[in-house]
């Protein structure tokens, strides 16, 4: 319910949380909205108050991988679905003698700010829960808030557009909203710099094809689809200038990550070099996609709600691979920024995928002509959660980077289908060794 008059929220709050089992033993909450609106319900999870963006995610299921992905760093995510917690959370350690790496979620911890839901679950049934949401908020320190309208809260940001929030909880949950000037914008931070990995380091190094990975706050998934597929894998730190090592290797993947992307202009800049220099295989997924659009020369705006669910329709505009044009991909996303159609395209580019939505590039692709092999998508192929319509991306992009290296190492031309085979996933558990930079 939307509480316009302040006064009000205390004696509302009372009937706001009536879904959660124990709503009276849960301490007040409420989540405003610098644009004047305080939703009121009752808190979950960590017992403490947080500035960040509000964001809302149409998907379904997948909250522990929504909520472990770094590119939500900063953000207050509210998620459209009304009863969220009822499969509880996994143990988020990898299994032993698994092709996995690390995690079973997409990160180590919990990255969004905090958590917005109609109706918490607090009894879970799942084979692999562990534990309730509730519990793994309060471990890792999130706040969440629950018997709140998050249909209002939805309706209200897609007019408005994604909007700076509190969420105050307890005994701040009694005073007024913080003045707009208070607000905290995580946007004018640079996020990848905080989700990026310090040093680099190595997975799988028996993997038959070297792949960097500029790391922007890159999901687990994003990693195991490489590695799973046999990919020997270097992760480097989101501003290494891959120009200095490129030659070690036979392709490069640029990751998601949290915040604006023109924070990542460095990145771009670097990644322009390579574009001129190299002629190996490059594939970027969302913040990976918009730095090879700005190092292609065209500009990342910021959109009025941006996508975040499972259920992003996309139609490619050009076959490549596994994708056939005039397809229709259902997909996964999670961003606020895009790159800019602009007409004519900079040369040697094309537009791949446009949303069936709102007409926004959801990938770019270097030209036949160009000589290149250079592919960025907004979506995240690598869907988790979501739909897998386009995982095979992955072997797209690795069967290109050994049919180059079959090229270059063995003159006699090397039949291309041999480089589409997936080595047998034989090898052993994924290794994480440092390297030095
Ligand atoms: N998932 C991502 O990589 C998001 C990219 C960027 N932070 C955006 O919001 O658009």
């Amino acid at each position: 319910m939307l509480v316009r008059n302040f006064t009000r929220i205390a004696r509302l709050s009372r009937g706001f949380a009536s879904h959660a089992s124990s709503s009276t033993t849960m301490p007040p909450a409420v989540l405003h909205l610098k644009t004047g609106q305080s939703f009121a319900g009752r808190s979950f999870g960590a017992p403490r108050s947080i500035f960040g963006e509000t964001v809302f995610s149409t998907s379904i299921t997948s909250y522990t991988e929504s909520m472990t992905d770094p590119s939500y760093r900063g953000q207050i995510l509210v998620f459209t679905t009304p009863l969220i917690g009822n499969y509880g959370v996994p143990n988020n350690k990898t299994p032993v003698n698994s092709h996995d790496v690390g995690v079973t979620l997409e990160s180590e911890k919990i990255q969004c700010s905090a958590v917005v839901v109609a109706d918490v679950a607090e009894k879970f049934s799942h084979y692999t829960a562990v534990e309730s949401l509730a519990a793994w908020c309060q471990r890792n320190n999130v706040p969440g808030i629950t018997g709140v309208d998050t249909r209002a809260i939805t309706r209200l940001l897609r007019d408005q557009g994604t909007t700076l929030g509190r969420l105050a909880v307890g005994p701040d949950a009694c005073l007024a909203p913080p003045r707009p000037e208070e607000y905290w914008d995580p946007t004018t931070e640079n996020l990848v710099a905080q989700a990026s990995t310090n040093a680099p380091y190595d997975l799988n190094p028996s993997g038959d094809v070297k792949i960097a990975v500029l790391d922007f706050g890159a999901k687990a998934n994003i990693l195991r689809s490489l590695v799973r597929r046999g990919a020997a894998v270097t992760v480097l730190p989101w501003n290494f200038d891959f120009n200095k090592i490129r030659d070690q290797y036979d392709g490069l993947f640029l990751s998601n990550g949290p915040g604006d992307p023109n924070h990542c202009m460095e990145a771009a800049m670097h990644l322009r070099k390579t574009l001129q220099e190299w002629d190996k295989p490059v594939f970027g997924i969302c913040m990976g996609h918009q730095v090879i659009g700005m190092a292609a020369g065209l500009e990342a705006y910021r959109m009025t709600f941006g996508n975040r669910g499972h259920n992003q329709p996309v139609l490619a505009l050009a076959s490549s691979g596994s994708i056939k044009a005039g397809r229709v991909y259902v997909t996964s996303q999670n961003h606020q920024y895009a790159l800019k159609l602009q007409d004519p395209f900079p040369a040697g580019w094309e537009p791949f995928f446009i949303n069936c939505n709102d007409s926004s590039v959801e990938g770019i692709k270097s030209t036949p002509e160009s000589g290149k092999k250079v592919w960025g998508v907004q979506f995240h192929p690598e869907s988790a959660g979501g739909p897998l319509d386009t995982i095979e991306m992955f072997t797209d992009f690795l069967a290109e980077c050994r049919a180059h290296k079959l090229q270059l190492n063995i003159p006699t031309s090397q039949p291309m289908d041999a480089a589409r085979v997936v080595p047998q996933l034989g090898f052993e558990t994924p290794q994480r060794v440092a390297v030095a930079a």
